[in-house]
């Protein structure tokens, strides 16, 4: 199982460069924020705890977000390697993937972080606020508050796996076709 962490601030164009990684390497995309929209939407027990938290731009809390994942990831006993989006955000998150990944005889193949500055990054949000509906992307103040969240609690997990050697940066600005092709280009290497 080839697991891929991917990682980046909000905007960095996770969402859309996994879409063409999934095909191209086989795996099952897993976005923990498409997952949380999918139960607001549904109003399912799960939607209405997470709501709060994600309208605010805050992260759900772990243990919510933890069970999530795993309840998704055992969805898909078949999968040649999930694509992680979204998921860890923070430290403790982080040791719960490996402690689980590690029950299923599998680990984390690579973090592969989207880098591109906060301003150009706060900018896409709005403009996809415009249309995409999500409350999180139409308010200034909610944005910044979602760039404290990851300055303060993701940005950390850069060393957890660095100190694992398993963590790979690609410049996150250009066309999507050529970050696509800075991504493969890491994970051809693993
Ligand atoms: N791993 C996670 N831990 C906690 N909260 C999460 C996680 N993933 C998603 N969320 C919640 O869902 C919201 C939207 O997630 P996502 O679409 O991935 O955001 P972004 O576009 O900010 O990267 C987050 O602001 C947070 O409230």
């Amino acid at each position: 199982m080839t697991n891929i962490v991917l990682f980046g601030k909000p905007g960095a164009g996770k969402g859309t460069q996994a879409e063409f990684l999934k095909e191209k390497y086989k795996l099952t995309h897993i976005s923990t924020g498409d997952v949380f929209r999918f139960n607001l939407k549904n109003d399912t027990e799960l939607g209405k705890q997470a709501r709060v938290f994600m309208d605010a731009g805050d992260l759900v809390p772990d243990e919510l977000t933890t069970k999530m994942l795993i309840d998704e990831v055992n969805k898909h006993p078949e999968a040649n390697g999930i694509l992680f989006d979204g998921y860890p955000r923070t430290l403790s998150q982080a040791v719960a993937l490996d402690g689980f990944l590690t029950s299923i005889g599998s680990k984390v193949a690579a973090t592969i972080a989207l880098e591109a500055e906060d301003e150009l990054l706060v900018q896409r949000l709005l403009e996809r606020g415009k249309t995409s509906g999500r409350i999180d992307d139409q308010d200034e103040e909610k944005i910044r508050n979602r760039y404290q969240e990851y300055n303060e609690k993701t940005a950390p997990l850069m060393d957890y796996y660095q100190a694992q050697g398993k963590f790979f940066a690609v410049n996150g600005i250009g066309t999507i076709a050529e970050i696509t092709q800075r991504v493969s280009a890491v994970i051809d290497n693993l």
